[in-house]
């Protein structure tokens, strides 16, 4: 297969309603997508990358950037285009890991498409259909948020994620669970806290959650195998598990017994298969973490979380859990389950009225 050129396009979509995390509220998502152009076929790739390096030191400006300087120049150079092969032509490149993921997602999807196989056929799923969970942001109040997650569980979702941050924690988990009683409950802190917390953190060990994630920061692995040891709530990593050799040392180090994967934050689907099976090699269960990703990424994490590892629901949720148009065909939760996409590649494709509607520039990067 041989590239002819990647379209970067540009796309701002309102969210349903704002999304507050430790780090920020969003109330749209300003995404990159790449459509990747081979004599073969053509694929989707999408940058999970936010407008602003808060959540990681990734911005979408930057992975454009990138993406143009780079990475696309850098496969131009080979001849014989593999999508296993991208992540090594991309090695020399430090960084970057979404810029890189969405690159090799448009070439594996292109590659898939030509070949007439489908993401979960070639990740090693296992399910047709997976369990969804549903991320719930920081609300102004109590009230506003049993609502939200009475919503939810209205809808199906077969696990709730609360945002927590200092001063909105213990509170919002102890009146979930009054009002909902044994409901699957997780909470996610990105970061918002220290190790001078643990004690603190410790005051939601009687609620019986699945997991508290990602509770310090990113690099701070010792400081969360310290944690670890103070609390009963399992410990799940996302902000710190960039690759599978600092999941391995993350587990060694006794700094999680949970993992949520992202592909976009590791750098790909194929290396977040890497982490799927080297926890499932350490017993350590992982689930299917989410950027806001639209229809194609979250086309993709579907099939992600049909691998055997995935024990656990992830954020895969509905698209109207953000949008209220998506740019493919919506996915919409059956029974508090998505369904695998079965066709080639993504198994989906852009609907172009929708995608036209939210693009915010387009560029093309001939080779
Ligand atoms: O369902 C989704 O796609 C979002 C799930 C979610 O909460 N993502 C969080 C996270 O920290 O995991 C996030 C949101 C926005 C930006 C980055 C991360």
């Amino acid at each position: 297969m041989n590239l002819t050129g990647v379209e970067l396009r540009r796309i701002a979509m309102p969210l349903v309603s704002p999304f507050r995390t430790s780090f920020g509220t969003q109330t749209s998502r300003d995404a990159l997508l790449l459509r990747v152009v081979t004599d073969k076929a053509e694929g989707w790739g999408e940058c999970v990358a936010m407008a602003d390096p808060l959540y990681s030191s990734e911005y979408v400006d930057a992975a454009a950037d990138v993406l143009t300087r780079f990475l696309v120049p850098a496969l131009a150079a080979s001849d014989a285009l593999d999508a296993h092969a991208v992540a090594g032509l991309l090695a020399p490149f430090k960084g970057h890991r979404m810029a890189k993921a969405a690159l090799e997602m448009g070439v594996l999807d292109a590659e898939l498409r030509a070949e007439g196989r489908s993401f979960a056929r070639e990740l090693g799923a296992v399910h047709d259909r997976v369990p969804c969970g549903v991320s719930v942001g920081i609300m102004d109040s109590i009230p506003e948020l049993l609502d939200a997650v009475g919503g939810y569980l209205d809808e199906g979702y077969a696990r709730i994620k609360l945002k927590i941050e200092p001063g909105w924690d213990v509170e919002p988990v102890r009146a979930v669970r009054e009002r909902y009683g044994d409901v699957l409950l997780q909470v996610d802190a990105n970061t918002a806290y220290t190790l001078a917390d643990a004690r603190h953190l410790a005051r939601l060990d009687p609620f019986d959650l699945l997991l508290i994630e990602q509770p310090l920061e990113e690099e701070d692995v010792l400081g969360h195998a310290d944690l670890a040891r103070h609390l009963r709530t399992p410990v799940c990593l996302d902000e710190s598990i960039v690759s599978a050799q600092s999941a391995a040392a993350a587990i060694r180090l006794g700094a999680c017994a949970i993992v949520n994967i992202k592909p976009g934050r590791v750098g790909g689907y194929l290396e977040a298969r890497r982490i799927h099976d080297l926890c499932v090699a350490n017993g350590v269960p992982v689930w299917c973490g989410g950027m806001l990703e639209t229809g194609l990424g979250r086309a993709a994490n579907v099939a992600l979380a049909a691998l055997p590892g995935f024990t656990l629901p992830g954020d895969t949720s509905a698209s109207g859990r953000y949008y209220r148009t998506d740019v493919t065909v919506p996915f919409v939760l059956d029974h508090g389950h998505l369904a695998v996409p079965t066709g080639p590649g993504l198994g989906v494709v852009p609907l172009e009225d929708e995608l036209a509607a939210v693009t915010t520039a387009t560029t093309w990067l001939a080779v």
